[in-house]
């Protein structure tokens, strides 16, 4: 069993590629195997997790997720636990190791009863697993509401009942968001949904057990992947051994945004930052940041340089847009660029001939963003976040990190997707998006490869709010931006 973090690096599959693991795995271990070794798994996290229980409410549902949770309480009651099975399902169609698990749980002494007890100190959520087909509604409803209202821990099995293990999204109504600590131990296979939408907070703590069957492998969809690795900085190296980075944006009244991407792209580490404004009354220098160069973005020469453009940058970046797509060296498109290019077709074939040529190119939409480009809406991109990161990055041929819990990053057709582990809610504050930014240009400018420049600035930009000290300023995204990352 295998507690999964930021720094774990693992390949993740969908639920058909984790059905064909079960298949393969069943048949070649003898009846009931995989299901006994799951209901183990699931009492001994169970134990770790309230080792003090007194009763431990197991909710099993109809098929074979019901059946882990039978088997479960099996183990808890030959350890001296109290489970009280409710169950919520039709004993004759059950499958056949349900079934048998099921008949486990009655011969170990297992309390079963109709309704939840009325105090329990944990709760084993085992009513739908990969085989969740529609919303839960009625009786598994009101059962689910329960669990996750009630503070008292809730340890999901397999997937949290109701969450689409491929997509991370959970039916309209069923909220599994609340204070309860959550622990999800999933099989077999680690699963695309528990990292990304919803996914992260109906899961919570994530372990994973592989039930003896590590050999069995099957075609992957996403990758988690761990800590990048660090760059060292050698001793015969200087300011030109970093590269430029050019922000292009400030529009008027939006400077800061522009001076965020710039700050964010000088420490994390570009050996020089200009940050070409688009407001043409703007002041000359920032003084709380003289290290940065301050331009009129029309005056920049971009083809020796990374540009990172849109932070901020209005209507006006528009008409800069078709010289920058053509003539940086390496480039991030942020907020306002990737509105234009939305709305603007030549903008679009400009960034896919770009793409085409392999200039390395990052785009860094948050959802709203990803739909202008795709032409759908926000809810179409985060009911499938996996997918429309895949299809930006096909249309265009360029990076695409779409933003948000469980950020997505997706390159060319044959490399695997990221999803990164890293950040939390602390992140959802103004400005945030452009230290991002300003983060992927200074690895860009450091010439590390556009994949690779993305995953590493998005892990770090995410793990500087895991780690912010609990004494230190709050977290903004000017004090973001001049974290150096750990
Ligand atoms: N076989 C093994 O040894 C191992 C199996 N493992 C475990 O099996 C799990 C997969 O089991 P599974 O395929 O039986 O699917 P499961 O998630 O239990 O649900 C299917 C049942 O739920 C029903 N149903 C669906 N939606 C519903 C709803 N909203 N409300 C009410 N009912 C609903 C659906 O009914 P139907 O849609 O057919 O009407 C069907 O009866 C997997 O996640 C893992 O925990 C692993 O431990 C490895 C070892
Ligand atoms: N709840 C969250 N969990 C993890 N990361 C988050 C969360 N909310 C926001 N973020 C991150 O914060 C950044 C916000 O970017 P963006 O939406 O472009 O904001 P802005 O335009 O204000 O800079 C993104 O990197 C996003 O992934
Ligand atoms: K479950």
């Amino acid at each position: 069993m295998q507690r999964i973090t930021s720094a774990t690096a693992a390949e993740l599959f969908d639920i058909a590629a984790t059905r064909r693991i079960e298949h393969a795995a069943a048949a070649a271990l003898p009846a009931h195997t995989l299901m006994r070794r799951a209901g183990l798994a699931v009492a001994r996290l169970a134990m770790a997790i309230a080792p003090h229980a007194r009763t431990i409410w197991v909710a099993c549902g109809p098929g074979n997720n019901g059946g882990d949770g039978f088997e479960a309480a099996a183990q808890l009651r030959h350890r001296g636990f109290f489970p009280a099975v409710t169950f919520l399902g039709d004993e004759s169609r059950l499958p056949p190791d349900a079934k048998a698990s099921l008949q486990r749980a009655r011969d170990a002494g297992v309390t079963f009863a109709l309704t939840p007890p009325s105090a329990y100190e944990l709760a084993i959520d085992a009513l739908l697993g990969i085989g969740s087909t529609r919303p839960p509604e009625g009786t598994m409803a009101e059962w689910l509401a329960k669990m996750h209202a009630s503070g008292q821990p809730v340890l999901c099995v397999d997937v949290p009942s109701g969450l689409n293990a491929d997509t991370g999204t959970l039916p309209r109504g069923i909220d599994q968001t609340q204070a309860s600590a959550r622990t999800c131990i999933t099989f077999l296979s680690l699963k695309p949904g528990l990292f990304t939408a919803q996914g992260r907070d109906a899961a919570g703590t994530v372990w994973f057990d592989d039930l003896g069957c590590s050999a069995f492998k099957d075609q992957p969809v996403a990758r988690i992947a761990g800590e990048p690795d660090a760059h060292p900085r050698t001793h015969a190296s200087h300011k030109g051994s970093y590269g430029d980075v050019a922000v292009i944006g400030g529009a008027s009244g939006m400077a800061g945004a522009a001076l965020l991407a710039g700050s964010a792209a000088l420490h994390g580490g570009a050996g020089r930052v200009f940050v070409g404004l688009l407001d043409p009354s703007a002041a000359p220098v920032d003084t709380a940041q003289p290290e940065l160069m301050l331009r009129d973005a029309r005056t920049l020469d971009l083809s020796g340089m990374t540009a990172v453009c849109g932070c901020g940058g209005g209507e006006a970046v528009q008409e800069l847009l078709p010289r920058v797509l053509s003539t940086a060296a390496a480039l991030v498109l942020d907020a306002d660029a990737l509105n234009a290019i939305a709305t603007d077709g030549a903008l679009q074939a400009q960034l896919t001939s770009r793409g085409k040529s392999g200039s390395p190119t990052v785009i860094t939409p948050h959802p709203l963003e990803a739909a202008r480009l795709l032409g759908c809406t926000v809810g179409d991109v985060q009911a499938d976040r996996l997918a429309a990161a895949r299809q930006l990055a096909a249309r265009f041929g360029v990076v695409v990190v779409l933003k948000g819990s469980g950020t997505v990053i997706a390159g060319a057709a044959e490399t695997l997707p990221v999803i990164n582990l890293t950040g939390n809610a602390s992140l959802a504050t103004a400005g945030t998006g452009d230290v991002l930014a300003g983060m992927i240009g200074a690895a860009l400018a450091m010439r590390q490869p556009a994949f690779e420049a993305a995953r590493k600035a998005v892990w770090q930009h995410g793990h500087i709010a895991d780690t912010w000290p609990a004494d230190a300023a709050p977290l903004t995204a000017g004090t973001l931006a001049r974290r150096t990352p750990a």
